[in-house]
């Protein structure tokens, strides 16, 4: 027996010329909540489509708790979707949207009335069976598709952007909802998102996917805090990305030179000396400084603010003419344009990675 609810082994996905699945592997833990990130067209719903059986992989082996599913279909799979449009039968009662499934597996009335019953006190719409979907609010159907999901105690959930429909505060509400949810039923379930928020507050880990592929798969903090990609290291939060060579050091302590600038890298990789690399720094992580002998550090000028409300974000510019975007934490009250300060950012937050083009 296998530790994995999922595995992907070489997965892979072309429609004609297009390859919407590079060669793809992958490992779900039992309980884990499991989040695809990327932008529009990067793969992430043929990923689930495939899992679900709705799609055939052109390569490679899909596995769900050790079984090989890939002549498996998809109502023999046990698996709970729940998608964007969350596809409720309109003239069905919540009781009966629900049962759907149920009847379908010919589960008993008893039986039924009380699952259902269950599910519906999980989800938070106690006395609503009766109901009909347009009878609803968006957040209340949305609740309805989930209950559908996971009352027939499915092996695996997969959702695909089931917030996005929802208004923003609704949206914040429900993903709290359903990490709730999730956490209690303790079903495996693969989520899929564009939107980086959401995944980082919900999942155990985070594989984040662009052109087919996976980028970097790891807890949410690893991949905020230590993107392993170019692609990864922008895509996320908002990163300065330069280009800089290796002028010396050691593995814990490099230096780097990039734009006039020696920054200091806590980078444990082993760098050749002149290597070309590209120092990623968070906005948020540099602070305001008041010794500009400090190591890096550099002398700026505001010359753009937005006031977030909790942050403002500001795009400075250094004497060097280089650009930096940079976070609230620079000073109390926002900075007005034009103001000069010294801002300095920790070397263990100075990312090293290998140059986009040497
Ligand atoms: N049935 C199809 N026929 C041809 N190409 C397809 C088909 N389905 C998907 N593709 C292509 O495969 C690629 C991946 O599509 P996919 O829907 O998996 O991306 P996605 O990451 O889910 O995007 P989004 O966030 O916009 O839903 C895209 O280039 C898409 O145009």
């Amino acid at each position: 027996m296998t530790d994995f609810s999922v595995e992907l082994r070489g997965i892979q996905k072309r429609y004609g010329t297009v390859t919407a699945v590079e060669s793809m592997d992958l490992s779900v833990r039992e309980s884990e909540f499991l989040s695809f990130l990327g932008p529009s067209g990067c793969g992430k719903t043929t990923t689930l489509r495939m899992i679900a059986g709705l799609e055939h992989p052109s390569a490679g082996d899909i596995y769900i708790r050790g079984k090989r599913m890939n002549d498996v279909p998809i109502h023999k799979r046990n698996i709970g979707i729940v998608f964007q449009n969350y596809a409720l039968f309109p003239h069905r009662t919540v009781h009966a949207n629900i049962a759907f499934g149920l009847r379908y597996r010919r589960c008993s009335r008893s039986d039924i009335d009380k699952r259902v019953a269950d599910v519906l006190s999980l989800v938070q719409l106690d006395g609503m069976a009766k109901r009909y979907p347009a009878e609803l609010s968006g957040g209340q159907q949305q609740r309805v598709a989930l209950a559908r999901a996971i009352v027939i105690r499915p092996d695996l959930l997969l959702l695909d952007e089931p917030l996005s429909a929802l208004d923003a505060n609704l949206r914040e509400d429900m993903r709290v909802e359903l990490k709730q949810i999730q956490r209690e039923t303790g079903i495996t379930t693969l989520f899929i998102t564009h939107d980086q928020s959401e995944a980082l507050a919900m999942s155990d880990r985070v594989a984040v996917m662009s052109r087919g592929r996976v980028e970097q798969l790891d807890k949410p903090q690893i991949i905020y805090n230590q993107p392993s990609t170019q692609f990864c290291a922008s895509f996320l939060g908002n990163a300065n990305l330069l280009e800089g060579r290796i002028q010396g050091g050691e593995p814990g302590a490099w230096e780097v030179l990039s734009h006039g600038h020696t920054w200091l890298s806590a980078s444990t990789a082993a760098w050749q000396r002149n290597a070309a690399v590209t120092l990623v720094m968070r906005a948020e992580h540099f602070q305001a400084s008041d010794n500009r002998q400090a190591p890096n550090t550099v002398g700026v000028t505001v010359r753009n603010v937005d006031y977030l409300g909790v942050s403002a974000h500001y795009i400075a510019q250094t004497d060097e003419g280089l650009t930096l975007e940079l976070f609230g934490s620079v000073g109390r009250a926002p900075l007005e344009t034009g103001s000069r300060l010294d801002v300095c950012i920790d070397a263990g937050q100075v990312v090293l990675l290998p140059a986009k083009n040497p």
